[in-house]
């Protein structure tokens, strides 16, 4: 039987997901994790990954057990009593045949059952986050708000680069507020997600249950808002929705990757409305902070790597910490399945290609104007020059507009660089080719090809 089922094991979970209402973050974290473990003739073991969060198994049978015993019964036939358990158990006590027992208390129960209506990441909170002189501003900001939400700052906004924490940082507020007061109403969408409910909204004419759910809430948290922008319709609701929230002392939460006041087509309403709050920044970490956040990653996982392999990952991977994550998480998966310690040897050929693709993409102003230069057979000097071409001086717009989308630079520094232009000539430029870029493909096809000639890792 146990082979019946470890084969169906994963028809098993797709049904779960299509035919049960699991939110995609519920579904990742604690579905796609779980592996069968034994079958004792109507008894089937599943070990499930509680994320090292105490107590959690309690929830996750609640959760899960029934629709898991339906839908095991529907795939195989067999009539079983799902059992969970978890790696500790199975340390503690290899031949257990007994459900493992946990004990959860009602307000732990209300507090991951909001969490799960919030559609938060467990592991996103302040307790897993390691502040630094990066997001030392942001994260006192965001405790602040945690403390008092709807109060203090509003609406927060905070921007950085791709993989910089603003997510986790975010979801943290959400799990500080919950656990306090689980009856808060706090809600995380994307927002692809919020474009996507809007639209539905309207095809389905159920603009009612769209408000309801964007309205009915005490802290909307908005991620990655620069997918929104641009998109009239989307945008016009969302305005609505802000306004909705702010005036009845609701708190928002905004994440993006720039800054309002750089939203050059950011309708000008909504960009002053985001200036009311407060814009805080989270930049890249320095050398101490990506060493501390491998050690609490480590202590998270439960895990441990050697302090030379951890002081070589935070040497070599200095921009994005989710990069930083993924070169730990390899070296932890190939640990385990070798089984044996790691030397420093062994560890950079594991690495060498995140090491080596993470080397490759320095990208700088000169980089930016050699691959324009060439890919439209100019001198690179040309671009730089004062010529007003017109074939010329759109290649330089587009440079300023790629500098911008591809440096941490500001407008003066990508200015200076650009041949000592002002820092109004290089946001004309941009402005120039984001307008362009609205109505010609062809525009948008250059643009793409020419990121990844800058950039091969995007490709
Ligand atoms: N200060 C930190 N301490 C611990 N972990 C961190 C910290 N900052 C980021 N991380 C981890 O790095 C990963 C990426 O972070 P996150 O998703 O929050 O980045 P982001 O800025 O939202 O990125 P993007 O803009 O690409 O969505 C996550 O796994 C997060 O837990």
């Amino acid at each position: 039987m146990i082979d019946r089922l470890k084969e169906n094991w994963d028809a098993i979970k797709d049904t779960l997901k299509e035919n049960y209402d699991i939110s995609k973050v519920s579904y990742d974290t604690w579905i796609v994790p779980m592996e069968i473990h034994n079958v004792d003739n109507d008894q089937v073991y599943i070990l499930a990954d509680t994320k090292g969060i105490p107590n959690i198994l309690d929830y996750i049978k609640k959760k899960y057990k029934q629709i898991l015993e339906i839908v095991i019964e529907e795939k195989i036939g067999l009539h079983c009593n799902v059992i969970f358990v978890t790696s500790e158990d199975l340390e503690k006590r290899p031949n257990l045949t007994a459900e493992a027992s946990n004990i959860v208390t009602p307000e732990l129960n209300s507090y991951y059952a909001a969490v799960m209506n919030a559609n938060l990441n467990p592991r996103y909170t302040f307790d897993t986050f390691v502040v630094g002189s990066n997001n030392r501003f942001a994260h006192a900001a965001s405790l602040a708000v945690a403390e008092s939400p709807g109060t203090l700052y509003n609406p927060l906004f905070i921007y950085g680069g791709a993989g910089l924490g603003k997510t986790h940082l975010m979801q943290s507020i959400a799990h500080y507020i919950l656990r306090n007061d689980p009856s808060v109403r706090v809600l995380y969408v994307t927002s692809e997600t919020f474009t996507n409910d809007l639209i539905d909204s309207l095809k389905g004419k159920k603009n009612a249950e769209f408000k309801e759910k964007y309205r009915s809430i005490d802290v909307l948290m908005i991620d990655d808002i620069q997918f929104l922008i641009g998109k009239e319709s989307t945008q016009e609701e969302f305005f609505h929705t802000f306004n909705y929230l702010y005036e009845t002392g609701k708190q928002v939460i905004i994440t993006s990757d720039k800054p309002p006041k750089d939203f050059t087509n950011l309708e000008e309403r909504l960009r002053s409305r985001f200036s009311v709050g407060l814009p805080v920044d989270v930049s890249a970490p320095d050398y101490e902070t990506r060493v501390a956040i491998l050690h609490k990653k480590e202590e998270t996982e439960n895990t441990k790597i050697s302090d030379d392999i951890i002081n070589y990952i935070a040497e070599n991977i200095n921009t994005n910490i989710r990069e930083l994550e993924g070169a730990l998480n390899r070296i932890t998966a190939f640990k385990r399945l070798s089984n044996k310690e790691i030397t420093l040897n062994m560890a950079e050929d594991v690495l060498r290609d995140i090491i080596n693709n993470h080397k490759e993409v320095t990208i700088t102003v000169p980089l930016i104007v050699e691959v324009i230069a060439s890919h439209f057979g100019f001198e690179a000097d040309e671009l730089l020059s004062q010529k007003r071409n017109k074939d010329i001086a759109y290649s330089r717009q587009i440079a300023m507009y790629l500098c911008r989308q591809m440096t941490d630079l500001s407008l003066q520094q990508i200015g200076k660089e650009l041949g000592n232009r002002d820092h109004t000539t290089v946001r004309h430029g941009i402005e120039k080719i984001t307008e362009d870029l609205k109505n010609s493909q062809f525009l948008q096809d250059t643009i793409d090809v020419l990121q990844k000639k800058i950039n091969p890792a995007l490709g």
